[in-house]
């Protein structure tokens, strides 16, 4: 089947749902396809004011012309065209680093953020796990050293792959990819690198770039893009905020072996994003079991260059925002550092783009303000991803793309759904998440009961025969309900599996399930995701967001569950450390 006939065949199998306009696209979209290029025309000025009602779209060089070919572009972009619009997408000159002349097709997610992250992180659980291995009777099992270069080399070919199929799924969707650098000239008007197009919509979806922090030295330190294409490992690193990036990174540098420190203005790591407990659970978990150097409640104030290249991180204690936490706080310096990354959140990308020139809102941090279908004040110009600075994470930037291409093709606005975005964190140990956090809940004063459980997974008593000064790896998992283990409010979890474990039960909880319901399933064993179900208790409950007093009976029970979780928790390390020491004997 010819290109054009495959277009129209997909248009005709939804041409039912395609509003007049789209309709009338689509025929236009097909004859220009029989073309083989199209001329970007250069013109003055934008014509009509705004919006897709003021002119005819047929007098525009294109129905939607999308800046940023990142997860929120390129969705939007193939949705739109799909559906029979004529699209363009604008993008920069490839390269792994970006700066403000260079990214890439796939954007930030495909060449410095989610995909090569994943790929180091698979690199170096071969350590621990091949360690572990002895554990189960490899007695030679060694993983020998990790080829850095050669690594590197591997990732590069792969995200070029990754990039060649992104620029071949736009071509076959049938839209125009643009190579240069965009600018808002007008509601209808984009400039790439000096040559104007007009557009009867314009989608931004520029992303975002890693935040900076103004302290002296602060030029010594890189960035998750750096860390990301670094030429050797550092055998003493610091990282800069305890959020995703920081623990992710520290988690991995671990697995490797480095002398891995975490600097964090916080209490505890992950945190107010995840659950609090959970939060505790995981700094036990990644001091004890992945010995990263958590450094909480401190600012950083300095980074020195020494005489002999190494970095120097002095501190200074934060204030203290959340006094129940008993984590480490002060002051100090952190010495021999080959690196130094800040990792400190990334704010919009919209430097230079034009918007404000043009009247568009912006948001805090440089971002685009907009609605709830994603459109801005300026009718004709919407913008998706995490240049807006919602929730900023690849499936969500997808999710935003597509309904604005779904709008801006059928004329009916599509409004985004952020009811149970899950959501992990690929650290040491796993962290995972879907609905509210136990503080979330009190806030919003809602009556609701808390169950908690902590485990250890099955392979790990005979995986630590392989490293017995080193605590047994534990899990957890909470859950959150309405009274009487009604709906599920929200699901939380620690340790081995737990993101593909939660990406299966946010259905659950996005479906408006029971906790009942999931007690009724039945479990595959021997598994961790089984652990979920038939959760005993509760250990807590809220009523219109306030704990309750538990009756002596239910508080000893409750008691003696929170107590075996802390003690499994604290020291799983210590205690469970003696059950594998006597299994070691046996
Ligand atoms: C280290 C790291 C790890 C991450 N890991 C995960 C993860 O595991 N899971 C997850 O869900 N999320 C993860 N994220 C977040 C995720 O990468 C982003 O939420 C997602 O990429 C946002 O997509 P976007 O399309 O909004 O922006 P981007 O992917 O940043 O795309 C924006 C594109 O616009 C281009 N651009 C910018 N300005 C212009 C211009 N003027 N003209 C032309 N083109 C322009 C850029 O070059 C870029 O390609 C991670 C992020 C980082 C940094
Ligand atoms: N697995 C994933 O899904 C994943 C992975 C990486 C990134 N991301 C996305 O990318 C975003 C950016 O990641 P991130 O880790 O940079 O941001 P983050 O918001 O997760 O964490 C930033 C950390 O830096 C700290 N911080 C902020 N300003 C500071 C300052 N001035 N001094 C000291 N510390 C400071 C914060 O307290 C926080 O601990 C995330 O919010 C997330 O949405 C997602």
């Amino acid at each position: 089947m010819s290109h054009l006939c495959k277009a129209a065949a997909t248009a005709g199998c939804t041409r039912g749902a395609l509003a007049p306009t789209a309709a009338a696209a689509f025929l236009r979209h097909a004859s220009s396809r029989s073309r083989s290029t199209r001329n970007i025309t250069t013109r003055a000025a934008a014509p009509g004011a705004n919006g897709s009602s003021s002119s005819s779209s047929s007098s525009y060089d294109y129905d939607a012309v999308i800046i940023g070919a990142g997860s929120a572009g390129v969705r939007a972009a193939r949705t739109a065209a799909e559906k029979g619009a004529r699209v363009a997408v604008v993008e920069l000159p490839m390269a792994f680093l970006s700066s403000a002349d260079k990214g890439g097709v796939g954007g930030t997610c495909v060449l410095r953020g989610c995909v090569p992250k994943k790929l180091l992180l698979f690199a170096t659980e071969f350590k621990s796990e091949i360690e572990s291995a002895k554990g189960f009777g490899w007695t030679g099992a060694s993983a020998g050293e990790l080829d850095w270069g050669g690594f590197m080399a591997a990732k590069r070919e792969e995200l070029s792959r990754i990039n060649k199929g992104y620029k071949e799924g736009l071509d076959s969707a049938g839209v125009e990819l643009l190579e240069g650098r965009g600018v808002v000239k007008g509601p209808h008007e984009v400039e790439v690198d000096g040559r104007s197009i007009t557009t009867r919509n314009i989608v931004i979806a520029t992303g975002g770039q890693p935040s900076h922090i103004p302290i002296p030295g602060a030029e010594h330190a890189i960035i998750s893009d750096q860390v990301l294409e670094l030429e050797a490992l550092p055998k003493v690193v610091t990282l800069i905020g305890g959020g995703y990036i920081g623990m992710e990174f520290a988690g991995m540098f671990a697995r490797l072996g480095c002398e891995v420190h975490v600097v964090a203005r916080q209490s505890l790591p992950l945190a107010p994003r995840f659950d609090k407990e959970v939060c505790e659970f995981f700094m036990e978990q990644c001091t004890a079991s992945a010995g990263i150097h958590m450094h909480m409640n401190c600012n950083p104030t300095d980074i020195i260059r020494e005489a002999d290249g190494s970095l120097t991180v002095k501190l200074a204690p934060a204030e203290k925002k959340d006094s129940s936490s008993s984590s480490s706080s002060g002051g100090g310096e952190i010495r021999g550092n080959a690196q130094v990354v800040l990792a400190v959140g990334r704010a919009a990308k919209t430097k230079g783009l034009g918007l404000e020139e043009i009247g568009v809102e912006m948001g805090p941090k440089g971002s685009v303000k907009v609605d709830a279908h994603s459109r801005t004040n300026v009718p004709s110009i919407w913008a998706v991803g995490d240049v807006t600075s919602r929730i900023a994470l690849t499936p969500v930037a997808k999710m935003e793309g597509q309904a604005v291409g779904l709008s801006i093709a059928t004329g009916q606005e599509v409004t985004p759904s952020y009811e149970a975005v899950p959501s992990a964190c690929f650290s040491w140990p796993y962290v995972a998440t879907v609905g509210l956090t136990e503080e979330e809940a009190a806030k919003k004063g809602l009556t609701f009961e808390v169950y908690s459980h902590t485990f250890s997974p099955l392979r790990a008593h005979l995986a630590a025969r392989a490293a017995p000064d080193k605590p047994l790896q534990r899990c957890f998992v909470k859950m959150l309900t309405e009274p009487g283990a009604g709906k599920l409010l929200g699901l939380h979890m620690v340790g081995e599996e737990a993101p593909e474990i939660i990406q299966g039960f946010a259905l659950a909880l996005k479906l408006g399930s029971t906790k009942q319901q999931l007690d009724s399933l039945v479990g595959i064993h021997p598994t961790s995701a089984e652990e979920v179900l038939g959760l005993k208790g509760p250990v807590r409950m809220y009523k219109e967001g306030k704990q309750q007093q538990q009756d002596s009976k239910q508080e000893g029970m409750n008691n003696s569950t929170k107590a075996q979780a802390a003690g499994q928790r604290q020291a799983g390390i210590k205690a469970e450390g003696g059950k594998a020491e006597a299994s070691r004997a046996a």
